[in-house]
């Protein structure tokens, strides 16, 4: 562990390896080239420090991400990284006593205003919903604020991906974006000094799983009215409850230049060796520089949200999309011959493939939906992802990840609520 690491670790609130104890690269190093992400002047030190500072006032969601890294991939946990992404962080915010307040009721959540009430976390996660894709193409008209309708395309049945444009306003996408730079981004990946190691050493940028940088917002950062308005749209859109989207991860905003891209991975996996989901800190459960945190990540849906135009490439590709079942075996036959999953090269072989358009929001199941209990599944392969390069121009995106857990874990309260 870094210094930075322990420190943030004092007082049980664990920044586990994520990118919180990573330098914040300043202007001038904002491209991925020999030398970027060197060591902080005192200017960035300072502004590092500051902004420490307000997350600890605002007691503020940890921004912390665990990217799939080369190294990793190679000599750790190979056939998790092959079959899933070790992919972001969860994140261990304010404290959740587990046992206090089991009601059963959502006590005021509003499906209409997006209100939360001031009471608890306590809530009984409900089952399941999962929306019918139809065919691919099927346009459906659906209303998401009172009197606005917006359209659902289905670009894929297996897992069900859906395609929304205009989702998010021009305004709203600019929001976020100005929202993030003043949280701050930080590099996206595991190990800083390992990114910036191969970034020094000359690793071509194509090896390296996740080349980005990345910030973590919350109702505060954004504002409630905002923070409520897209929790109304998100209900609706996912047709799930809105105690479930209240309760789901923050969002997590990324950003590339040229070069940058994400190779293929999994949002979600099916760590059943770790006992918990969203829904529990990690105080006094082993730390393993393999892994951030103890629970699963537990995300049933992804959506994603472009929030600027791409000049050239940054498409998101599904390399898996609804594959048959022999290409799927063949895929993963030889876990050492992974190809497919490096995007800088193999982008457009993928089943599916996504340009970003401002304002679009994809969506679609990263786990199944476990049909006798109606709570959450087993992750589904074909949701396999990433982000192609990054040719030209800048790319911003915004996931906001639906979290919701097995059944043994419904009455649990999550680690990510807020109230208003
Ligand atoms: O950049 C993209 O298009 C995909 C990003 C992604 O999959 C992720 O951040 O988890
Ligand atoms: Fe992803």
């Amino acid at each position: 562990m870094t210094s930075t690491e322990e420190d943030a670790c004092a007082d049980n609130k664990c920044v586990l390896y994520g990118d919180d104890a990573l330098p914040v690269p300043n202007e001038a190093a904002r491209k991925y080239t020999k030398g970027s992400l060197n060591a902080l002047g005192d200017e960035d030190k300072e502004k590092k420090h500051k902004q420490d500072e307000t997350d600890k006032e605002n007691n503020a969601e940890d921004k912390k991400s665990v990217g799939l890294d080369r190294n990793t991939a190679q000599n750790q946990e190979t056939l998790e990284i092959a079959y899933g992404n070790i992919g972001d962080s969860l994140s261990d915010s304010p404290s959740s006593d587990n046992n206090a307040n089991r009601d059963r009721t959502v006590k005021g959540d509003d499906q209409t205003t997006g209100k939360v009430a001031k009471v608890s976390n306590a809530y009984e996660f409900p089952q399941l919903t999962r929306i019918d894709p139809g065919t691919v193409g099927q346009r459906v008209d659906v209303e998401l604020e009172d009197g606005r309708f917006f359209t659902r395309i289905t670009r894929a049945m297996r897992p069900p991906i859906f395609e929304i444009p205009n989702f998010l306003s021009e305004e709203e996408g600019k929001h976020i974006i100005e929202s993030a730079k003043n949280n701050g981004l930080n590099v996206s990946n595991l190990f800083g000094a390992e990114i910036q190691d191969d970034l020094n050493s000359g690793i071509p940028l194509a090896d390296i799983s996740r080349v980005s940088e990345q910030t973590w917002l919350q109702r505060s950062h954004l504002g409630e009215d905002f923070w409520n308005r897209l929790h109304i749209r998100l209900a609706r859109l996912t047709e799930l409850d809105i105690g479930i989207i209240h309760r789901s991860e923050h969002i997590q905003v990324v950003s590339y230049v040229p070069g940058g891209h994400y190779h293929a991975h999994l949002d979600s996996n099916d760590r059943y060796d770790r006992p918990c989901c969203f829904q529990e800190r990690c105080e006094g459960k082993a730390l393993t520089p393999q892994w951030a945190g103890c629970c699963r990540l537990c995300r049933y849906i992804t959506v994603l949200y472009y929030l600027n135009d791409v000049e050239e490439g940054g498409e998101t590709a599904f390399p898996l999309a609804d594959a048959s079942d022999t290409t799927l075996v063949e895929k993963f036959e030889n876990l050492e011959e992974q190809e497919w999953h490096n995007l800088s090269y193999y982008c457009h072989n993928s089943s599916l493939v996504i340009k970003p358009v401002r304002g679009t929001a994809i969506m679609w199941y990263s786990h199944f939906k476990d049909e006798q209990t109606g709570y959450l599944g087993k992750a589904d392969q074909r949701s396999q992802h990433g982000g192609c390069d990054l040719i030209k121009g800048s790319k911003w995106i915004a996931n906001n990840w639906i979290s919701s857990p097995s059944y043994e874990d419904r009455f649990k309260p999550s680690l990510y609520y807020t109230e208003s």
